[in-house]
This record gives C-alpha cells, structure tokens and sequence, in this order.
C-alpha cells in the first residue's frame, strides 16, 4: 500500500460495522498485521467496560499501529456517544505528531453506523477526515440460521409482495441498518456455511442492500486490505443512499438490549465453566458472552468468546501486576432476559 495522505487531504477512515460476534474484530486484526507500513488507528467502541476487542487488537503488537494509536471507547455506544467520545477521540488522533495515514473504526455489534457517518458532516471534522467508506460484516452461520429474520424465505415472499414491510424484530432492525449502510459487505465465518447457505444469505444481503454493493466471502475476516480500504466512498456526503429504520428517531436507546457483567473467581475446571456457559447460552437465548476467566495454575488469562450457543477459548496475556485474579464476562441478551438466573446458571 502507498500513502496518499498529503497536506491538505482528508484522512481517509473506514467504518467497521457489523452484529454482535460477526468477526469485525478479527477482520481489523488482520488488516493491521497487514498494514504493510501505512500508518493505522484503530477507535473500537464495545459494550461493557471488559474491554476485550482493545487487548486483541493491542496484542497484535505491529509498528504500523502502536498500542497508542488504539483507542477504546468503553462507554457504551458510539452512535448515541458522538460529541463527548468519538470526536474527541479522532481529534486526539488527528493531534499526534504523526498522524495516522488511515482511521479504522469498529462500532459496538449493536450499534447503527449511520448517526456515526453523519457525525463526519460536524464542523469541528469535516475538513480533516472522511468516510472511506462502511464495511459490514455479517456473520454468515447466524443469518443462515435464520438469527435476524424468524423465516428468511417467508421473508423474502412477503418483501416482494410489499416492499414497504416494516417488522418489529429488534435484532432484524439492527442488522439491517447496518447493511443499509454498507459500501462494502464482509460475508464471513465461511467455514461454518454448508450446501446452499451462502447462496441463500447473498440474496437476503441483496434483497435488504438496496444499491449494487459488492459481497466478499471471509474466513476469519481475512481478505486483502486493498479490497478493504481506499473505497472512496465520502459516505458523509451521500447519506440519502442510506435508509434507516431509525431515519425518524433521530438517537436510539437500545432499550431493545440488556448487557450485564458476571465476575466470576478463579476457577479449577475451566471446561466445566465453558459448559455452563453454553448451556446458559442455549437456555436464554442469549446472544454473546466475552471476557476471560482465571484458572487455577496458569498465569496466563483464559479469553472466551460466546456467539450464540459456540465458543471458543484461549490463553492470552499473563495477569499485570496489582490486577485481581478473577474472571469478568460481558453478557448480552435481549431485554427481558433474567440476569439472577443467567448469572446462577454460569456460577453453577
Ligand atoms: N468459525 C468461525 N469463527 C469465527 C470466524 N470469524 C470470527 N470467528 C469467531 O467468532 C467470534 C467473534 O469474533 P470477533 O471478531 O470478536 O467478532 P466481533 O464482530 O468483533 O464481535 P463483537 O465486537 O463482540 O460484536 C470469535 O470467537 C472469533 O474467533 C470465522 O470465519 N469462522
């Protein structure tokens, strides 16, 4: 990649977007140990204060973006969070001596990107930075099954009988929006796609995108940075191709969602603890767990990821001096969902 920054030019940033656990942080991860020398940012925004998504893009240790140039905006969502988080953080970043050459954003899972392109249009940036353009990463095993629409076929039956259909499915909204800002879509966990699952998302992605916007199928998030980034897109200025459910509403309140922290002590047996995590999953439908347990004998801290009912888990960095040896795992469901039983259903 060559720099194309100058003087006077726009930092270009690219808007990573996607639902809950769909790999937006494994798609960035990538970039940045792809970075071939251009100068990167990250400001990655997520729910609860565990901070997870910060250590594993910290832990990619690349020169190209120093753990400096990483920001965490824990404070909840940055669509709703704009003036007193996201802008003064890209001004702390426009402010460095050396400025990055690229700005990486990845919003919350359940975060609408649009309020943050807009934001771009504000005074205090508009002249310094613009969209490159909005990336969406769909989780392509939830969507095959049906996660964001009760019958995607049915769906699609009654879409074309009325285009217009509006729904009251939360989770259905929030992963809409996100496509309907897309420039670019990121169909990932491809390995967890079988027979015609693919076909059968790419034409759900189709019939939500309403403008011609190109689909790539990832494992892992990883596909090249060039198909990422350099899009061009200016999305600030092209706001009307990019419908919302929320388009009346002005701010949204998440009050469809419920997050939670379980802080959990050391523990001897940690596969017994991933059980008891997917059995709480399966039994509350709830929709993501992260966060890192302490297991007895080990220094380093146990991560652990929970979309839906899969997990997967990994020793990462050793426990920092004067830090509490215990778990902490950031819990997400759908409001209604009941924290004393979810919480006694991972305690055991
Ligand atoms: N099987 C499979 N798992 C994947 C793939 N990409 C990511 N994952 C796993 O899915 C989980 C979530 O991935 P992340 O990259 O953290 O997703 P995210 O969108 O950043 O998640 P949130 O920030 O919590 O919304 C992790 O356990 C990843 O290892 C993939 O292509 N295939």
């Amino acid at each position: 990649m060559t720099s194309t920054v100058t003087a006077t030019a726009k930092v270009p940033c690219t808007i990573v977007t996607g639902f809950l656990g769909a790999g937006k942080t494994s798609l960035l991860r990538h970039v940045l140990t792809n970075a071939e020398g251009r100068r990167l940012a990250v400001i990655v925004n997520e729910f609860g204060d565990v901070g997870i998504d910060g250590e594993i893009l910290k832990g990619c240790g690349v020169a190209a973006c120093p753990e400096d140039n990483i920001v965490e905006l824990a404070n909840g969502c940055l669509c709703c969070t704009v003036a007193d988080d996201f802008i003064p953080a890209l001004e702390g970043l426009l402010a460095k001596a050396e400025p990055p050459e690229h700005i990486l954003i990845e919003t919350s899972g359940l975060a609408l990107p649009k309020p943050l392109v807009k934001a771009f249009n504000w005074p205090a940036i508009a002249s310094r930075v613009t969209v490159d353009g909005v990336i969406t990463v769909v989780d392509g095993a939830a969507t095959a099954a049906g996660r964001f629409a009760d019958d995607l076929e049915a769906l699609a039956r009654q879409r074309a009988a009325d285009p217009s259909l509006e729904h009251d499915n939360p989770l259905e909204e929030v992963f809409e929006d996100q496509l309907l800002s897309a420039d670019l879509v990121i169909l990932n966990k491809a390995d967890l796609l079988t027979g015609d699952d693919e076909a059968r998302v790419r034409a759900e992605i189709a019939h939500t995108v309403p403008r011609a916007v190109k689909v790539v199928t990832t494992r892992e998030g990883v596909v090249d940075p060039t198909v990422l980034l350099g899009l061009g897109a200016a999305a600030e200025s092209d706001l009307d191709a990019r419908p919302s459910h929320h388009d009346a509403e002005g701010e949204h309140d998440h009050d469809d969602f419920d997050t939670f922290v379980v802080e959990i002590s050391e523990q001897g047996d940690a596969e017994a603890v991933i059980a008891r995590l997917k059995a709480a999953a399966e039994a509350h439908d709830i929709l993501r767990i992260k966060g890192f347990l302490a297991v007895a004998g080990k220094p380093l801290r146990l991560l652990v990821q929970g979309v839906g009912a899969r997990f997967q888990q990994q020793f990462e960095r050793p426990f920092r001096p004067g830090e509490t040896r215990g778990g902490r795992l950031v819990v997400i469901g759908q409001k209604g969902f009941d924290r004393d039983a979810v919480t006694a259903a991972i305690l055991g």
